[in-house]
């Protein structure tokens, strides 16, 4: 296979690009100063891209490659792909899931005790010395509360799966009840906040879901509301998450995504209610070998001719 072009668009993972290039002719996008000239000289050699959660495949981009198969997204999230022009052009996707649902589960997890137990603020208070002086303040009970769950997929049943063994009561809202749950069941996101004390973002990134998480949703949360989301940046109305914990309409947040990454907004940083990680929920060695793996079965299954692992389109 190793005359097959395969591109990647940004650096992503090294054991991934050290394996795609041991079995393709790789080129790495960003390698190039002129994108324009690259494409122009390349443009028939590349039967196949590789992107992340940062630079996927776009209509430009596609437009640009008339060789192009097939997408293999280093990532579950398919919104940096234009899934529309690959259906017209018939080019297949693949992306990486399963793997990783643990990994975010347990991140979410995470997050929620870390805003409700204030744990960064805990590590910090013991590493500056200021123990010595006094005892922490209490902060918040996890066990019992009762978390609502947008998007019970893969990764949102397996944050429900956890939050049960904390003993909390479980909602949720997807687009349709599913029938083989018993997890309390919204038709409407405002409601699902109303009704619980700690939001999940859980779903995937779509033109429906884009800002999902509004005003409307945030004041039905509320002051004692705890809003976490490991989805998309684009989930949540930012501008308004911001306004809201900072005018203490919202209790706290949990957040391992932003609107404008590597940013997070500015006005967050100096608030102790928050945790702010730097969209790391799949980020492990573990995961990370087998989301690899499972890009570069993809890739090898669509070449020899054999069923994809794990299609999209
Ligand atoms: O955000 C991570 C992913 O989509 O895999």
């Amino acid at each position: 296979m190793d005359t097959i072009g395969v591109l990647m668009t940004c650096p992503m993972y090294s054991y991934l690009e050290q394996e795609l290039d041991a079995r393709f002719n790789l080129f790495k996008l960003w390698q190039h100063s002129s994108k324009v000239d690259f494409l122009k000289t390349n443009q028939h050699k590349i039967k196949a891209i590789v992107g992340n959660t940062k630079i996927g495949a776009d209509a430009e981009l596609i437009d640009a490659l008339p060789e192009l198969e097939i997408v293999a997204t280093f990532s579950v999230g398919l919104d940096k792909i234009d899934l529309r022009k690959c259906k017209e052009k018939g080019i297949r996707v693949t992306n990486t899931p399963d793997v990783l649902t643990d990994d975010v589960a347990d991140l979410a997890i995470g997050l929620i005790l870390g805003v409700l137990r204030n744990i960064c603020a805990c590590d910090g208070y013991v590493r500056s010395g200021k123990w010595k002086d006094a005892d922490f303040e209490l902060t918040t009970k996890f066990s019992g509360k009762s978390v609502g769950i947008l998007g019970l997929g893969r990764i949102g049943a397996a944050i429900a799966k956890r939050a049960e063994a904390f003993g909390c009561s479980i909602s949720y809202h997807s687009r349709s009840q599913k029938p083989n749950s018993n997890y309390k069941y919204f038709s409407n996101v405002i409601d699902l906040a109303k009704n619980c004390q700690i939001l999940v973002v859980a779903c995937a990134l779509t033109e429906e879901t884009q800002h999902i998480i509004n005003q409307e949703v945030i004041d039905a949360l509320g002051p004692k509301g705890v809003l976490i989301n490991i989805g998309r940046g684009a989930h949540v109305d930012e501008r308004e998450l911001v306004s809201a914990l900072l005018e203490g309409r919202l209790g706290g947040a949990g957040l391992d995504v932003y609107e404008n990454e590597p940013e997070a907004p500015e006005q967050l940083l100096g608030l102790g209610n928050v945790v702010l990680l730097p969209h790391v929920g799949s980020d492990t060695i573990e995961t990370s070998n087998a989301m690899a793996d499972l890009v570069i079965a993809n890739l090898e299954a669509h070449f020899d001719n054999k069923p994809l692992l794990t299609p999209v389109i």
